[in-house]
């Protein structure tokens, strides 16, 4: 399909702050940025937008001396410069608040800024208290950071850039952990550093946050620059064209027809150890075989508990506790493993460690969790079927990467998520518990996830689908539950009920929107 031409963009007058000029970068025989061309003035915030794997990280990396280009130049206010370290980057004024958080969970947050600044934690918590007056960036200098919300440490690690006073601030992803209320107030913050005169360079994969917030665009395909646009000109949808470069398939939803019981939750409570964490109230649910269960909430609220008493990564003591039976079976004292036998299958939130193991090639990760899948016989791999589930996955789920000798570390973020999500889902589970699916994965690739959950649930899988997103629980899900302070409210029929309603159901008031969905349901 071809694409109409772009619209030309305004570009500011005068340097620009920082210049990219044909910069390339390759690993091995892999391009992953090819000539590109970046520039970025004072005051502007700049998306860089490109479907999983298309080069953004990469790009930033370069920017902030983690890696050096294979090829091109750097311009720093109109110097040739070589950023041979994140050091020398913060030296020139280059801040970078990468996607996962770097805190150490057990200090505290004047203990983690004093580990990559001049000082002693007394000494920074005056400035930490200043600067977080300055920028409106609410933060406790000596609150442990385990203590600590998703929003709050993402708070913590914009204001530890903010003290080494940079004039660049490179954010890769900030909103995907955030939950809504969160990013309102990011966004008021940015705007004010860009009118102190700070530039930003804002890869994200959500459009409506772009449109929002930058005043310019540049799109990446496979490693290429595609175009520079003005965001708030195009629509999201146009704006994913240019980055996918085709339409984005549309999905289809045919009617659920639940069948028996398949996961049975029953008054179930969980203390957490540590006693800031929110663990589990009382929480009972049905899953039915075809059907897909979408539990909602602001993240914190319990979620990752429940998530970990599913999966069988956390098992229930003996008594007291509430249960949880598959297939009518009690399995509550049964370890992952044991349930994965069961044919459960599970998808983490943290992709990294749980979900894969970095440093083993995708074969390798495949057999962690599909073992059972004829891999392994009499205690022998079956090399074969290894390479052939590697092979189906990474062609299902369009897995950008060198093949099944890639070590997961290498793929974008994005790509390993699909190989994630892709290996489970090929496992055909009766019950499938899914946190966050399309976390950092891009439109189109993110169509493709929800379509294949919702033709899994026509095949006869329960599916619970965790998620802070509202649109994607809206567009699979068929019923919605909302988890609040450790508590799960009764679940609405998606068709019945809508979004503000259960934007109400998140802050606690479980009864929001009854009579208008009793009335709808007569
Ligand atoms: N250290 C590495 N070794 C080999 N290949 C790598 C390495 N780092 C990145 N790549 C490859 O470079 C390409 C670009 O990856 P990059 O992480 O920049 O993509 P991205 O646009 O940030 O994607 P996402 O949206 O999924 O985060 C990918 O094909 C990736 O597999």
């Amino acid at each position: 399909m071809s694409l109409p031409p772009l619209a030309q963009p305004q570009y500011s007058q005068g340097e620009p702050l920082l210049r990219l000029e044909g910069v390339s970068k390759k690993f091995g025989t892999l391009v992953a940025n090819c000539d590109v061309d970046l520039s970025i003035h004072p005051s502007e915030i700049v998306a860089v937008l490109g479907e999983n794997g298309a080069g953004k990280s990469t790009l930033m990396k370069m920017i902030f001396g983690v890696m050096q280009p294979s090829a091109g130049s750097i311009y720093w206010r109109g110097q040739r410069v070589q950023i041979s370290s994140p050091a020398q980057a913060r030296q020139l004024g280059i801040g970078m608040v990468f996607q996962h958080f770097t805190l150490f969970e057990t200090i505290t947050v004047a203990e983690n800024v004093a580990l990559s600044m001049p000082g002693t934690p007394q000494e920074l918590a005056g400035k930490i208290r200043e600067a977080s007056q300055k920028f409106g960036l609410a933060v406790e200098p000596h609150a442990p950071v385990y203590s600590l919300s998703v929003g709050e440490r993402q708070r913590v690690e914009l204001l530890r850039c903010l003290l080494q006073d940079p004039s660049l601030l490179i954010l890769d992803e900030p909103t995907s952990v955030l939950p809504p209320t969160a990013i309102e107030s990011l966004f008021q913050t940015l705007r004010g550093l860009q009118e102190r005169g700070i530039a930003i360079l804002y890869i994200s994969h959500k459009l409506e946050e772009i449109r929002a917030l930058c005043q310019r665009a540049t799109i990446l395909r496979h490693g290429r620059v595609t175009g520079t646009v003005v965001p708030k000109d195009e629509t999201a949808h146009r704006l994913a064209e240019l980055m996918i470069g085709r339409e984005i398939p549309r999905s289809s939803h045919p009617k659920a027809t639940p069948g028996e019981v398949v996961l049975k939750v029953s008054g179930l409570s969980v203390q957490e150890a540590d006693p800031l964490a929110v663990g589990l109230k009382n929480v009972s649910f049905d899953l039915r075989e075809g059907e897909i269960l979408g539990i909602a909430g602001v993240s914190g609220n319990g979620q990752r508990t429940l998530a970990r008493a599913l999966s069988g990564e956390d098992t229930l003591p003996p008594s007291g506790q509430g249960s949880i039976e598959m297939l009518g079976r009690p399995v509550g004292h049964l370890g992952a493993a044991e349930r994965r036998a069961l044919r459960l299958a599970f998808v983490p939130e943290e992709r990294m460690g749980r979900g894969a193991a970095p440093t083993m090639a995708l074969r390798e990760n495949a057999l962690l969790t599909a073992h059972g899948e004829g891999m392994v016989r009499r205690g022998m791999i079956q090399r074969e079927k290894q390479e052939a589930f590697t092979l189906k996955c990474i062609a299902d789920m369009d897995v950008r990467s060198s093949g099944p000798a890639a070590p997961a570390s290498t793929l974008s973020g994005g790509n390993l998520q699909k190989f994630i999500v892709g290996r489970e889902m090929m496992l055909r589970p009766r019950v499938f518990v899914v946190s966050q699916p399309t976390w950092g994965i891009d439109v189109g690739a993110a169509a493709l996830v929800r379509q294949k959950l919702v033709d899994m649930r026509g095949q006869g899988s329960g599916i619970i689908v965790i998620s802070e997103e509202l649109e994607e629980l809206f567009e699979v899900a068929d019923r919605i539950a909302v988890m609040f302070d450790g508590r799960l409210s009764p679940s609405r029929s998606t068709a019945l009920t809508t979004p503000e309603i259960i934007g109400q159901m998140m802050i606690g008031l479980f009864d929001a929107g009854l009579d208008t969905a009793r009335e709808a349901a007569q």
